[in-house]
């Protein structure tokens, strides 16, 4: 009988958070699983709650950096392997690109990212023979991996060419290059704050942006950190602090947010004493988004009900994020550019037109609605919007000024619309820079 190279694991430090990180990265990449489920929803995976805090910051590190980077590793990997990536054992491939991310691009030592990997592909019984070649293809790389890249000129690499021809389309060559430049890098922590930014910057070892966002470069578990569990802030991207502001006062006002959950927007929307009402299609989401409101010691009403069908109202004022490719977020989320597709388009900007249509029936004569997408596809943003002034003469556009943004005019579009860029707002310090990519348009029902 031939013996069995299979090689039983030896648990070694280290090794469960790469393990867990080879699962989701084949999750993602091979079960098209989101992170979000993954990590903390209805895919959790079942070993993430026996890592440590610090294994469990890596483990996250580690997957985002692969699938922000698959482009470059897949380049890379190609260049070192003569007959490609073994294609019959997918966590020989994870454990490559796990290998390859730990040498090029994190804090840990090359001999430990190579033994890690070679235990990974040793553990499973499809790659375990390929435990020689993972060995030597990562010494080859933590040796000539960095000079490799660089003879690649396509700064555009980390997405998938569909995307980069899309925004090369809409934003033209120059600009495109610099959205995928911004997204190859690790984003900052953004929150939005009840009050008092200075006090909460400082203490966060942050800065406050010009829009109020307070910003940081601490990472790891955000329930640790100072002003968490007092409910002084919330995780939200400063960009997407920005749709909830054009209402101006909104104070005492009936407010409906139509897509509202986990619940960023309408908790500033309540912060800023509006009476809300928090409508989403998905009861899992709308427990989230109360949760939080518990936490963050804000009031308003749960409506778990699909927007297009339903009845209330009329409302002062409407917001509507809608769900859409959430292309501009793949920053924070790398996962979206691999489980996007362009066929996911249409039936998005269907249901954008639908809820589009509902909300003008909502909305009082006189009222504002705020239509947003955390997407840089034209025909989730402007597209949309002018479809709908077409359809509906009532609504009319009120631009966005330059001073409700901080006087931030590069954010406001030529028709005075927000539309943000993962390259806007740029720092000295590249990792303090960016923004996700948001659409916002403000209309008024005459
Ligand atoms: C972009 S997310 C909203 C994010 C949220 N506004 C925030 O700032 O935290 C879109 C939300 O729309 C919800 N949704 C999708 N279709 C819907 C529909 N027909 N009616 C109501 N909610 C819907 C989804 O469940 C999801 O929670």
């Amino acid at each position: 009988m031939k013996p069995s190279r299979f090689v039983p694991p030896t648990e070694v430090p280290g090794l469960a958070a790469r393990r867990i990180a080879a699962d989701i990265i084949d999750g993602v990449l091979h079960k098209r699983r989101t992170l979000d489920d993954q990590l903390e929803g209805a895919a959790q995976h079942p070993a993430l709650k026996s890592l440590s805090d610090r294994d469990r910051a890596l483990m996250r590190r580690l997957v985002a950096t692969v699938l922000r980077r698959r482009g470059t590793l897949a380049y890379l990997l190609s260049r070192l392997l003569d007959r490609g990536v073994p294609s019959d054992a997918p966590r020989a491939q994870s454990a490559l690109m796990i290998g390859a991310a730990q040498i090029l691009w994190m804090d840990v030592p090359d001999h430990a990212a190579v033994d890690l990997s070679v235990r990974l592909v040793q553990a499973d019984r499809r790659a375990a023979k390929y435990a020689g070649l993972v060995n030597a293809v990562l010494r080859r790389c933590a040796r000539e991996g960095i000079p490799l890249i660089d003879e690649s000129t396509d700064e555009m690499i980390d997405l998938p060419p569909w995307l980069a021809t899309r925004w090369i389309k809409a934003y033209g060559e120059d600009t495109a290059r610099a959205m995928a430049r911004a997204i190859g890098h690790e984003p900052p922590l953004d929150l939005t704050v009840k009050s008092d930014s200075e006090n909460w910057a400082t203490r966060l070892h942050g800065e406050t942006l010009p829009t109020g966002t307070v910003r940081t470069l601490l990472h790891g578990s955000v329930t640790m950190l100072p002003g968490f569990s007092e409910g002084a802030w919330w995780v939200q991207d400063a960009a997407a602090a920005l749709p909830a502001r054009l209402f101006g006062d909104i104070a005492g006002k009936p407010v409906a947010d139509l897509c509202a959950a986990p619940g960023g927007k309408t908790a500033q929307l309540a912060q800023a004493g509006a009476k809300v009402t928090a409508v989403d299609r998905s009861a899992g989401r709308l427990a989230r988004l109360k949760e939080n409101f518990a936490r963050l010691g804000l009031e308003a009403t749960y409506v778990a009900a699909d927007a297009t069908e339903w009845e209330a109202g009329p409302f002062d004022a409407i917001l509507l994020d809608a769900p859409c490719m959430a292309t501009g977020t793949i920053r924070r989320h790398p996962d979206v550019a691999w489980l996007k597709n362009e066929a996911d388009l249409d039936a998005l900007s269907a249901l954008q037109a639908r809820l589009l249509r509902k909300s003008v029936t909502l909305l009082k004569p006189g009222g504002t609605l705020v239509y947003c997408t955390c997407s840089l596809e034209p025909e989730e943003g402007e597209q949309a919007i002018a479809a709908l002034l077409e359809a509906e003469p009532q609504m009319k556009r009120r631009p966005v000024e330059a001073s409700e943004l901080a006087g931030l005019s590069e954010l406001i579009s030529p028709m005075g619309d927000v539309r943000t860029l993962p390259c806007h707002l740029q720092h000295d310090d590249p990792k303090l820079s960016g923004l996700d990519g948001f659409y916002a348009a403000r209309l008024v029902k005459t």
